[in-house]
């Protein structure tokens, strides 16, 4: 009798271990396993004293610190959260106004290809894409367009699994990822057909530098698409909510500073393009794009226990729990900047490089 008990005890054990990490593990569909995060380029026994190094940005006066020691805290930031994020989000490193009907998996998509389609590119020609992550919507672009898409990305660990995904999904003669900095690209001057960002030129300390460079690679005439994080009219610089908001937003997603809505376009012009549309995407009737991250916060709890228990058996680094803990906080800051609407990570631009600097506009 008591080895029967022990026997199934024993097997419930076991049983309720494989559902906690291998059914519950890959958070998202056909994301990573929770078995298999780590600290990105950064080795294991490092990732705490990285994770460290990433709050004492924060501590320093932004003057001294900004802007060239930026995409080096970017970087370092990128090491520690990319497995999580592919883990508990997908390879697309973006939100999405939700639509009812459609998963979030698709939702995500509609909005990669609004993007493509907005830029007008054809099949085979070659455009960029202005930090792209482990390259999510590179591949939806590309096979929804057939251009050939060069990503560009500061972090090495993110080139390497873009490059593994695009193999994968059978993309890698459409789509290249190459490892540098988007304020000083490697490429020639009027080399791309047309160029999109998506939730990543928030990480410019100088948006005026990165949208000069997009503007030196494009040809004359092509255009140009960003999806930006921005404060929105609602903000109020003089209410302490809204500050305590902005400022937990800036500091889980490694942000130098939230600029305005209002200094995008005015940037733009400043560099020389014309714009051509510019749209807050996040403003009704878009249904909410924080709902995913609010449904969430049950089995953020459920991650949260998962990788205690697998850094504390050491199979996880030992900093994911301060990570995953921060990222936890960060879901709510985010939350709170959308039902607020101070806060938008979709303020679309379009923006024209002229045919020739006479005919831009002043
Ligand atoms: C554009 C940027 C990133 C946007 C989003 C992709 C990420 C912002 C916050 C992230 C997450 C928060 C909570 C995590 C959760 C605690 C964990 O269990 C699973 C992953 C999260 C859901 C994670 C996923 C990615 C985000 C939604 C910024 C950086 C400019
Ligand atoms: C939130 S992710 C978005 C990625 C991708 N656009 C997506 O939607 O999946 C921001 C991206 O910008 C990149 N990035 C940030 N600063 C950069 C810089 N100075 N140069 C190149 N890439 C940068 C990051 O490495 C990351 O890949």
């Amino acid at each position: 009798m008591d080895s029967l008990v022990l026997f199934c005890t024993g097997a419930l054990i076991a049983g309720g271990l494989f559902w906690f990490v291998c059914v519950l593990g890959p958070a998202e569909q056909k994301g990573k396993r929770a078995v298999d995060l780590s600290g990105g380029s950064i080795s294991a026994e490092n990732v705490q004293d990285n994770y460290k190094q990433y709050w004492s940005f924060f501590r320093r006066p932004k003057e001294i610190e900004k802007a060239e020691k930026v995409p080096d805290f970017v970087d370092t930031f990128y090491n520690l959260v990319t497995d999580i994020y592919e883990w508990g989000w997908g390879q697309s490193f973006h939100f999405s106004p939700s639509i009812p009907g459609k998963s979030h998996g698709e939702a995500t998509r509609l909005h990669e290809q609004m993007a493509v389609d907005l830029i007008d590119v054809k099949p085979g020609e070659r455009i960029i894409d202005v930090g792209c992550g482990v390259g999510g919507p590179m591949r939806a672009i590309a096979a929804h367009s057939r251009a050939k898409v060069v990503g560009i990305t500061i972090n090495e660990y993110q080139v390497n699994r873009a490059r593994l995904h695009n193999k994968k999904a059978g993309l890698d003669s459409l789509c290249e990822v190459v490892c540098g900095n988007f304020l000083q690209m490697d490429f020639p001057d009027n080399s791309f057909d047309g160029a999109y960002s998506i939730e990543a030129t928030c990480h410019a300390p100088k948006l005026e530098e990165v949208y000069a460079e997009v503007f030196r690679v494009l040809k004359p005439g092509s255009l140009y698409v960003s999806y930006e994080w921005v404060t929105t009219e609602k903000f109020k610089a003089s209410d302490a909510e809204h500050v305590e908001i902005i400022q937990g937003i800036e500091r889980g997603d490694a942000l130098p500073g939230l600029r305005s809505y209002s200094d995008i376009a005015a940037t733009a012009k400043k560099v020389g393009f014309e714009v051509v549309k510019e749209k807050d995407l996040a403003k009704p009737p878009a249904n909410p794009w924080w709902s995913r991250l609010k449904m969430g916060r049950i089995a953020y709890w459920r991650n949260h226990i998962l990788v205690s228990i697998l850094a504390a058996i050491g199979i996880a680094p030992k900093g994911t729990v301060d990570v995953h803990e921060m990222l936890f906080h960060t879901a709510d800051y985010l939350t709170r900047g959308g039902e607020t609407g101070i806060f938008s990570p979709m303020h679309m631009v379009l923006l024209r490089k002229p045919e020739s600097p006479e005919t831009a506009s002043s």
